[in-house]
């Protein structure tokens, strides 16, 4: 059976002046599938999360999300399908002076025809969805613990009922009890809601817990893609040394489930 790619990147390359980040890089997500994509730090995988939702402009190759390719729509259209995809940003990216329903408001109010209540009323319910308490739902950003400020970007990237979901290092600055209710949350959401995850990471137990695919991002390009068992295989010193390390047999042994 042929997967249904919903992000289809081919022979991109991107840079900021002479400082080339991708050449050459190929990447497929497939429809219902977690994707974890690792790389040293500065491999360019924000950058590369940033190209394909149309943050970053790209100096050659293609990016087509759910068929389209954004680059070549009118405006329109392109932000049709934007609706259809749901980003987390690492720190979160909340307005400072909005609270967390008026946070997960803001996409709302792109939809025509909802009432405030209606509007209120679906806020309220990604927040819930994100596993925040209710009281949430009137604080402010400044009043939360990262992790609460975590979900709370994750309520308003479900603000549309995305069909794709980018999280950009999800679990960074979390405790661990704390990343793993994240990584059971981001599995619930995939299982109940059959999102499609572009999921950037450097954590291992992330990895473990949630991808079905990791791709590794070095030398400017995607260097390898498969399970997790696929890149104990890879061999290239920096994948060795990243799934063979210390770190990495502890995460694997701290997740027999998924071994
Ligand atoms: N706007 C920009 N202008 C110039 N250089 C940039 C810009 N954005 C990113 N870069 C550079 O592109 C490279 C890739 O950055 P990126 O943030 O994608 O790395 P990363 O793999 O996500 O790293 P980390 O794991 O540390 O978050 C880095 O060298 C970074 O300094």
């Amino acid at each position: 059976m042929t997967r249904e790619a919903v992000v289809c990147v081919r022979n991109l390359r991107t840079q900021f002046g002479p400082h080339l980040v991708h050449e050459g890089l190929d990447l497929d997500l497939f429809r219902g599938e977690i994707l974890g994509v690792v790389g040293a730090s500065g491999s360019g995988k924000s950058v590369l999360l940033r190209a394909i939702v149309g943050l970053e402009v790209s100096q050659a190759g293609t990016i087509e999300v759910l068929g389209k390719t954004l680059a070549a729509l009118p405006g329109s259209e392109r932000r049709a399908v934007e609706q259809r995809w749901g980003v987390m940003f690492q720190d979160g990216a909340l307005f400072s002076s909005l609270t967390v329903r008026e946070n997960v408001e803001v996409p709302l109010r792109a939809v025509p025809g909802l009432t405030d209540a209606q509007r209120r009323g679906l806020a309220e319910l990604k927040v819930s969805m994100a596993g925040l308490p209710w009281k949430a739902n009137n604080n402010y950003p400044s009043e939360l613990s990262g992790g609460m400020r975590k979900r709370a970007g994750l309520a308003r990237a479900l603000a549309l009922d995305p069909e794709i979901l980018f999280l950009d290092e999800p679990t960074a600055g979390l405790d661990p009890i704390g990343a793993a209710a994240f990584d059971r949350l981001i599995l619930t959401l995939r299982d109940a809601l059959n999102l499609s995850v572009f999921l950037v990471t450097h954590d291992l137990d992330t990895l473990h817990a949630c991808c079905d695919r990791v791709a590794v991002l070095a030398e400017h390009k995607v260097l390898t893609t498969g399970t997790m068992a696929d890149m104990l295989k890879v061999d290239h010193p920096w994948v060795h040394e990243y799934f063979h390390g210390a770190r990495a047999r502890a995460a694997s042994g701290g997740n027999p489930d998924r071994d």
